[in-house]
Formats: structure tokens, sequence, C-alpha cells
């Protein structure tokens, strides 16, 4: 196995918050003595990646995946736990670590609003001193690979979430890190433009070995580039391993799709659910044999559950559905 390059043990973390009452009184009561909440985000949290891995982070919303790069890369520290990336302490920010990770948040830009893209790059070309012929070479690469070359000289105000996300990429990227961590990479990004994406995070870590954990809600960029996923609910880790295994250990339930030479016209069972007028999708869970008369039947093709739907049964605690 590849060395250790993120380790993770026992990480809990809990927002500070202020409980807002309701109400003129409530909010002039407020300004003079407010009440402390604590949101908890993660929860007893291990992780251990090593280097060349690409890790997918999957969770519904506000299980825990944002707080968990912010902590690896250093913006807000772990409440109790150890964190360890690359041999550092993340959230002590020495340069050396720095100039090792990239980072993008789909959320948060880093992009400076009035200027145009190129001077960002030109502004984290000096702040990480990367040298004149490398950073050009580079830059040039990216946009080009990202197909935005003509847009990184106008303002990032006037472009679109698409292009602006695609700049943010180029800013993790730039500097030719050990590991990125992309939080939502292909957030406004249009087909052809993720498979750009893609090709290109996957080349950084066929030729360089980069170490990548994203972050999507598009399954799409998960199964291109993840081999192995951890799934988060409430803070917990719910699975680390394989997505292969993923597929597997929680597609237990499968559909068959039927085609039959004349309409069933029997009232339509639960579980079955009409797709034309002779197409029948039928829950094998719920139907071991198939209700349909034999000779009637024309086609049997079975329908695997996609990622999608196990994620959906894994969010709402009904995988054994
Ligand atoms: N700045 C904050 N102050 C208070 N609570 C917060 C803050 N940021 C996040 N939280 C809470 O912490 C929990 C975890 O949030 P987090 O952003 O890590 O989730 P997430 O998995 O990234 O969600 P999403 O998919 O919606 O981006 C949620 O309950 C969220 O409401």
């Amino acid at each position: 196995m590849n060395k250790i390059v993120i380790d993770c043990k026992n990480v809990s973390f809990k927002y500070k918050t202020y409980k807002k009452s309701l109400g003129f009184k409530g909010e002039f009561l407020d300004f003079f003595k407010r009440e402390t909440e604590y949101v908890p985000a993660l929860k007893s949290f291990d992780l251990r990646i090593a280097k060349g891995e690409i890790v997918g982070l999957l969770g519904a919303n506000g299980a825990g995946k944002t707080t968990l790069i912010k902590i690896l890369s250093g913006v807000i520290p772990s409440n109790s736990g150890s964190v360890m990336v690359l041999g550092y302490n993340p959230y002590e920010k020495k340069a050396r670590f720095l100039h090792k990770i990239g980072v993008l948040f789909g959320q948060k830009s880093q992009l400076i609003w009035d200027l145009p893209a190129v001077d960002t790059f030109s502004m984290l070309k000096e702040i990480y001193q990367i040298p004149t012929i490398e950073f050009h070479e580079r830059l040039n690469y990216l946009a080009t690979e990202l197909d935005i070359s003509e847009v990184i000289n106008r303002p990032v105000r006037n472009l679109s979430l698409g292009q602006r996300t695609k700049c943010e990429l180029v800013c993790s990227l730039i500097t030719k890190p050990e590991i990125v961590f992309l939080d939502e990479p292909t957030l406004g990004i249009d087909i052809i433009s993720q498979m750009k994406i893609y090709a290109l995070l996957k080349k950084f870590n066929e030729t360089s070995n980069m170490t990548i954990l994203l972050t999507s809600h598009n399954t799409k960029d998960i199964e291109t580039l993840a081999k192995r996923v951890v799934i988060i609910n409430k803070g917990i880790k719910r699975f680390d391993d394989s997505l292969k295994k993923l597929m597997t250990n929680f597609s237990n339930r499968y559909f068959l799709e039927v085609t039959t030479d004349k309409e069933i016209d029997n009232e339509i069972l639960e579980g079955i659910t009409k797709l034309g007028q002779m197409d029948y999708l039928v829950d094998a869970k719920k139907f071991p044999t198939l209700p349909f008369d034999t000779k009637h039947i024309l086609k049997v093709q079975r329908k695997d559950s996609s990622l999608d739907q196990i994620l959906e049964r894994i969010f709402l605690n009904k995988e054994s559905d």
C-alpha cells in the first residue's frame, strides 16, 4: 500500500452558533444576552487515505462533508481527535503544507470578484513562488484543457457559474498540489465540460500520483473518478470501501423490466409500475416470481439499482427495504 497521506482519528467537530429569538422583543433581548447553541457536524470520525487514491465523500445535505474538508485543509481546527495531512497538522497552516494542497469549495470563491481571473492566478504565483515559465506553461495547459483561455481575462463578476467553477479549479491545481480537496467540483458545469474535468483530474492522478478527495451530489463525478467511497450520515461514517463493494452490498433491490404481448388488464399491484402499454417494471423483492401469465411474457430484463437509488436508500436509512 502507498504511504498514508491523510490520517484522521476520532475527529469531532461542533459549530458554535447563537439561538435567534423570535419577534422584536426577542431580537431586542438577544442584543444583551444571546443563548449559545452547538451544532454537531462530525462525530468520532476516522479516515485514512493513501497517496494516489481518489476518494468520493458522499452524504446528504448537512452530513458533515464540507466540515471534514475544512478540517483537512486547515480552515478550521477539529474539537478533538488527531488530524495529520502529509505529516502536518493542517490548522498550523505551515507554508510548506499549504504549498502541497489545493482546495476548491464550490460555494466559496477564492477569485477576486472585480478583477480578471488571471490576476488571481498571478497572485497565487507570487504567494506560492511558482517559477514564471512553469506558471505560464501550467496556466496555458489548464486553461486549454478546461476551455477557458478566452474568459480568464474578463472580470470574474461577468463570468457564468460554470466558467467561474473552472477558474476555481485552476486556482486549486496551479500549484500542482500533492493532495487536492474538491467540494462540488462540477457545480454548474455542463456535460461536455464535466468530461474535460474528469479527464484532467485523472491525468493529474495518473501522471503525478495526486491524491483527490472529492464531494459531489453529482453521482457521475463519483462513478467516473472514485474507486473508493466514504459515506457520512449526520457526522458519522457509515461506509468506507470500494465503489464496487457499495454497489454489490447495497443493490439487494433490483427490478425486472417486463414486456408482454398483451396489456395486463387486472389491477396493477403495489410493486409494479406500468411503463408503457405492455411494459412493466416489477420490484423483484416484492415479487420473487413474476405475477404475469408466462405465455404472455415476451422479454424480461434485470435493472440493478443505480448509485443514486442506493444512496437515496442509505440517506433515508431504508437500505433494508
Ligand atoms: N458556519 C456554521 N455554523 C453553524 N452550523 C454550521 C455551519 N456550517 C455548517 N453547519 C452545520 O454543520 C452540519 C454539517 O454541515 P456541512 O456543511 O459540513 O454539511 P455538508 O455535508 O457539506 O452538506 P451539503 O451537502 O449541504 O453541502 C450541518 O448541520 C450544518 O447546518
